[in-house]
C-alpha cells in the first residue's frame, strides 16, 4: 500500500495561477477524493501527481521519499496509474488487448517470439476478477460492453502496471444510475485489493458514497478537508457552494 503527499504546490499556466500552495494527504488504503467548483485546480493537481505537468513549486512524497515525475510513464513506474474520462481504450480490440496494450506478453516457439494470447487472456481473467467477477470472456470487444465494464478494462489495465495507487478521473460522469452503482462498486473492490484511490469528482453523492476522506479545492487553494460524520452530500455542496473554510456543526 502506498500513501502519498503533495506539499504546498504552485502551477502557473502563463498568467493563470491554477495551484497556489496546495497540500494533499492521502493515506495507504484509503479513498481520497478531490472536489471543488470548476476552475478549483482539481485536473492540475492530478496532471502534476500523474507527470502530465510539472510543478512550478512545491513537492510530491510517495511513502515519504520527495519524488519528481517528468512523464506520465514515471509515474507509472512510481505505481500511480491515472484513469482519464475518456478511459483510453480501444473500442475495436479485445478486453485482453486492451489490458496489455503497449505491454504484451509473447513466448518463443522455434526461436519466433508470438504473442503469448492464452496467457494474456488468463491474466486478464485474473485482473478483472479482482473487480468484476461478471465479465469472463476476454476476448469480447471493448464496444460491446456498457460504459461501468470499459471503466473496469481500464482499471484492470492500471492493476495489470502494478499500480498501487489509482487515480479516477471522474469515473462517473456521462453514466447512468446502474453504471455509475457497477463503478462506485469498482472503486470499493480496488480499495479491498489494497490499493490507494483518488478520485476527482463532481458527484457529490458519489463522492459521499465512497469517500474516506475529502479534499476541497478552491480556487487554487485548500478550502477544507472532510471525513467521518462530517462526509455527507450535504455537506460537500455547502462547502463548495459558499466557500467556507471552517466547520458547521
Ligand atoms: N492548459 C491550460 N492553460 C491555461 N489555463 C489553464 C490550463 N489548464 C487549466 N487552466 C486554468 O487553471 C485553472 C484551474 O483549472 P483546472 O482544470 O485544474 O480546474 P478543475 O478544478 O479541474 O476544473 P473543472 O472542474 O472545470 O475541470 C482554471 O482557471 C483553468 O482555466
Amino acid at each position: 500500500m502506498t500513501k502519498i503527499s503533495a506539499r504546498n504546490i504552485y502551477k502557473n499556466y502563463g498568467a493563470v495561477e491554477a495551484l497556489r500552495g496546495v497540500s494533499l494527504d492521502v493515506a495507504e488504503g484509503e479513498i481520497h477524493a478531490v472536489c471543488g467548483d470548476n476552475g478549483a485546480g482539481k485536473s492540475t493537481l492530478i496532471k502534476i501527481l500523474a507527470g502530465v505537468e510539472q510543478p512550478d513549486q512545491g513537492e510530491l512524497l510517495v511513502d515519504g521519499a520527495a519524488r519528481r515525475f517528468d512523464s506520465p510513464t514515471a509515474a507509472l513506474k512510481a505505481g500511480l496509474a491515472t484513469i482519464h474520462q475518456d478511459l483510453a481504450v480501444a473500442p475495436d480490440m479485445a478486453i485482453y488487448q486492451n489490458i496489455f496494450m503497449g505491454a504484451e506478453l509473447t513466448r518463443s516457439v522455434l526461436g519466433l517470439r508470438l504473442l503469448d494470447k492464452a496467457r494474456m487472456r488468463r491474466e486478464s481473467l485474473g485482473y478483472m476478477g479482482q473487480l468484476n467477477d461478471s465479465i469472463t470472456d476476454m476476448n469480447a470487444k471493448v464496444n460491446a460492453l456498457s460504459g461501468g465494464q470499459r471503466q473496469a478494462v481500464a482499471i484492470c489495465r492500471a492493476l495489470r502496471w502494478n499500480a498501487n495507487v489509482v487515480i479516477l478521473d471522474e469515473p462517473t460522469a456521462a453514466l447512468g444510475v446502474r453504471e455509475t452503482e457497477q463503478v462506485l462498486q469498482l472503486v470499493r473492490s480496488l480499495k479491498r485489493a489494497g490499493k490507494t484511490v483518488i478520485l476527482i469528482s463532481h458527484a457529490m453523492k458519489d463522492v459521499a458514497a465512497l469517500a474516506d476522506r475529502v479534499t476541497i479545492l478552491r480556487t487554487g487553494e485548500n478550502q477544507i478537508t472532510l471525513d467521518g460524520g462530517d462526509l455527507t452530500a450535504d455537506n460537500l455542496a455547502h462547502y463548495i457552494l459558499s466557500g467556507e473554510v471552517n466547520r458547521v456543526h
